[in-house]
């Protein structure tokens, strides 16, 4: 598992399309122990962000986890270097049962020795994921039956069994009804005890409820980071998310001034 000095490490990191900056030299580094999120509004380069850490998009910089640069490398290198990721929607197999797709994602990474002795009963690490997940007593469900909420966390387990080092989500709680975030909440912070967990959202209650750490991204730069209460703090950020540099009377943003409502507004470019 992960030791110290096994951190992500993301310096400099700059990505281009046809020569619009997308990603225009951001840093922050991600740790075990903690729930790292990465925020700002609609087009700040969060997606591209993850995008160039797992190799979906060409970056320039450097991106480390522990003694091992990602830029450059494969997307199915960076997988086996323990790079884990979800993606706004949840990809399973539905015809296929919970049990049948986290089986087929620990075949990526197991050895056939592992495989033989799995054909003879459940795969431990399997049985580990599905508790994890909370999805033991729905094992031989087909996927495609499961909630939403439910579908996400069977991602989650897929990405498990393959023993990530560090599992980046994006956007893992759009859509879930209230019970589903704080359950997905709840999974994180136990999931972040012994792996890098680096979350993309929008939701604002999430984040307030689960950050370690926040780096808030503003058209592709670094706008703030730190603490939720230091970020929510910032009057920059306040700037960005409320589209006005409005203060209360101790010159900070109120603590529920970072909604979803307001960051939704903010992801469509309007002011409140
Ligand atoms: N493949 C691409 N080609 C050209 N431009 C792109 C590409 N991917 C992203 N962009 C642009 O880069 C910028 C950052 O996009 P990105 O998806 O990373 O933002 P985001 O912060 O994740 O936004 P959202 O919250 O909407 O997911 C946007 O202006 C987007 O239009």
């Amino acid at each position: 598992m992960t030791g110290p000095g096994g951190a992500l490490v993301v310096t400099d990191l700059r990505v281009e399309f046809d020569g619009f900056v997308a990603v225009g030299g951001v840093s922050f580094d991600a740790h075990p122990g903690e729930v790292r999120f990465l925020i700002g509004p609609n087009g700040a380069g969060k997606t591209t962000c993850i995008d160039a850490i797992t190799g979906l998009s060409k970056g320039t910089g450097s991106v480390t986890l522990g003694d091992q640069q990602l830029l450059g490398r494969s997307t199915q290198k960076i997988v086996r270097l323990g790079v884990g990721r979800t993606f706004q929607t949840a990809s399973v197999f539905e015809g296929l049962s919970v049990l049948q797709n986290l089986d087929i994602a620990a075949g990526l990474h197991r050895s056939s020795l592992s495989l033989l002795r799995a054909r003879r009963g459940v795969d431990p690490a399997i049985e580990s994921a599905l508790e994890e997940i909370g999805l033991s007593e729905e094992r031989e469900t087909p996927a495609g039956i499961l909630s939403h909420g439910q579908k996400q966390w069977l991602e989650i387990g897929m990405m498990l069994v393959q023993e990530p080092r560090a599992l980046l989500l994006d956007e893992p709680v759009a859509g879930m009804s209230q019970d589903e975030r704080t359950a997905t909440g709840e999974l994180l912070q136990r999931i972040a005890q012994r792996r890098i967990v680096l979350v993309v959202e929008h939701d604002m209650d999430f984040m307030r409820r689960y950050a370690s750490r926040v780096t808030v991204l503003h058209q592709g730069k670094v706008l703030s980071e730190g603490a939720v209460a230091q970020v929510q703090a910032d009057p920059r950020v306040q700037e960005v998310y409320l589209g006005t540099a409005a203060t209360t009377t101790a010159g900070s943003v109120p603590p529920d001034a970072m909604t979803e409502t307001t960051t939704d507004a903010a992801r469509h470019g309007e002011g409140v």
